[in-house]
C-alpha cells in the first residue's frame, strides 16, 4: 500500500526534540523525493514550552487535526525532571500519552539490533536482533489510581493497572504474527505472573491461547526481574518479546543500553487497524542535559522514520535508510560529530 502524497504531521516537541526531528526529516525528504512521492508537512508546537507559553496540552481540535494525516513523526516531549515550573507528568499524561491512547496505538513496536561496528558494554553480546512488542494503551499507565488523606502521614497511593482480554489478546496477536514472519520465529512473553497474578495470568493464558494460531511459532515465558538477566547475559536469545506497557517501556532503555545506546533506538506506536494514524518516535525523552548543543544522536529519530515508511508501505525506501544508518554507524570509530553532521552523513548516503 503506497500513495503519491504523504501528509506527515511532525510534532518536533522539546528539548532535543527539534534536533532530532530536523534531521530525521532531512533524511525522510530526501528517500521519499527519490521514490517520487511528496512529502506535506504540518508542523505542531506542543510540550512543555508550548504549555508554559499558552497552559495547553493537547487540545481537541488539535488531536482531531492529528487524525486526518497518515502518519505523525514524533520527537520527545517533557522538561527537566527538576524542573519545578510544569507539575511532573502533566505533559506526559495529557499529551503524549493522550495521543497513544486516543489515537489506539496498541502495538509499541521497538527494535532492538546491535550493528556492525557499534559498541555494546556487553563483552560478549552476540548477534543481538529482536524486537519488543510493548502493549500501548493499557496497564498501570491508565492514570487508574488516586491517593486518600494527601500529603498526610497517612497518604495511599494507588496505580491501578488495567488489562482487558481485548487489549492483551490483539498485542499478542500481532507479537504472534511479527514472530511468524522472522526467521527464528520465536516469541516470549515478559510478565511477572508469580505476584501479578490477575493480569499476568490472563496474559499467560492469552498467549497459551493465541499461539494454537502460529503452530510454526515457538514460545517461553520470563518474569520481568530474570529477563533483566538474561537481556545482559544473554541478549541473542531473544527474538519477539512480547510484554506490557510499563514492563516494555524499562526494558526498551535496557535494550537500548545494550545495542549501542539510547540514540540509537527506535519506535513506533502503530494503530495496527488503522483506524487513526500511527505514530514514530525515538525511545529517548528530550534529554535537557544536552539540548540545543548539537550533541544527541539523530539515529534514533532516523531509524523512527524508516518504521513510519515501512508502516506506510513505503518498505524499499525504509530499507534504503536503514541501510544509510547502518554504513553510518559501522565508519563512526567512535568519533564525536554533531546532531547535523550525523543527519547530513545519513541523508547523503540514503
Ligand atoms: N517519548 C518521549 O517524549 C519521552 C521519552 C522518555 C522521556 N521523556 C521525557 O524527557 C524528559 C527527560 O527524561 P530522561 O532524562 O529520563 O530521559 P532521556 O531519554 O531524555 O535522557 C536520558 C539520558 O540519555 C541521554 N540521551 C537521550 N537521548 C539522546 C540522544 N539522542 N543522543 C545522545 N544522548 C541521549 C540524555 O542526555 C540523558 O543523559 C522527561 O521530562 C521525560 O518525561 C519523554
Ligand atoms: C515519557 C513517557 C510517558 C514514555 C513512556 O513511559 O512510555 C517514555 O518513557 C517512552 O518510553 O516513550
Ligand atoms: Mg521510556
Amino acid at each position: 500500500m503506497s500513495a503519491s502524497t504523504i501528509n506527515l504531521a511532525v510534532i518536533p516537541g522539546d528539548g532535543i526534540g527539534p534536533e532530532v526531528t530536523a534531521e530525521a526529516l532531512k533524511v525522510l525528504e530526501k528517500v521519499v523525493a527519490a521514490e517520487g512521492v511528496t512529502l506535506e508537512q504540518t508542523h505542531y508546537k506542543l510540550g512543555a514550552q508550548h504549555w508554559l507559553e499558552t497552559g495547553e496540552t493537547l487540545p481537541d481540535a488539535v488531536l482531531e487535526d492529528l487524525r486526518t494525516r497518515d502518519a505523525i513523526l514524533f520527537g520527545a516531549v517533557g522538561a527537566a525532571p527538576g524542573d519545578t515550573r510544569i507539575p511532573s507528568g502533566i505533559i506526559e499524561r495529557e499529551m503524549l500519552l493522550k495521543l497513544r491512547f486516543s489515537l489506539d496505538h496498541y502495538v509499541n513496536l521497538r527494535p532492538s539490533k546491535l550493528y556492525g561496528g557499534v559498541g555494546s558494554p556487553l563483552s560478549n553480546p552476540g548477534n543481538i536482533d529482536f524486537i519488543v512488542v510493548r502493549e500501548g494503551t493499557e496497564g498501570p499507565y491508565v492514570g487508574n489510581g488516586g491517593t486518600l488523606r494527601g500529603g498526610t502521614r497517612h497518604e495511599v497511593a494507588t496505580e491501578v493497572s488495567l488489562n482487558t482480554a481485548h487489549g492483551v489478546e490483539r498485542v499478542v496477536r500481532d507479537a504472534f504474527r511479527r514472530a511468524n514472519e522472522r526467521p527464528r520465529k520465536k516469541l516470549t512473553l515478559v510478565h511477572k505472573h508469580n505476584v501479578l497474578v490477575y493480569a499476568g495470568h490472563l496474559w499467560k493464558r492469552t498467549v497459551e491461547a493465541v499461539a494454537q494460531e502460529f503452530p510454526e511459532v515457538s514460545h517461553d515465558y520470563l518474569h520481568i526481574d530474570a529477563a533483566t538477566i538474561f537481556m545482559v547475559t544473554d541478549p541473542a536469545r531473544f527474538d519477539v518479546i512480547v510484554t506490557d506497557n510499563l514492563f516494555g517501556d524499562i526494558i526498551t532503555d535496557l535494550a537500548a543500553a545494550i545495542t549501542g545506546g539510547i540514540g540509537l533506538a527506535a519506535s513506533g506506536n502503530i494503530n495496527m487497524d488503522r483506524t487513526a494514524p500511527s505514530m514514530f518516535e525515538p525511545v529517548h525523552g528530550s534529554a535537557p542535559d544536552i539540548a540545543g548543543q548539537q550533541k544527541a544522536d539523530p539515529t534514533a529519530a532516523i531509524l523512527s522514520a524508516a518504521l513510519l515508511l515501512e508502516h506506510l508501505g513505503y518498505s524499499a525506501a525504509a530499507q534504503r535508510i536503514e541501510a544509510a544508518v547502518v554504513a553510518d554507524v559501522e565508519s563512526r570509530n567512535g568519533e564525536v560529530r554533531s546532531t547535523s553532521a550525523i543527519g547530513d552523513a545519513i541523508a547523503a548516503a540514503v
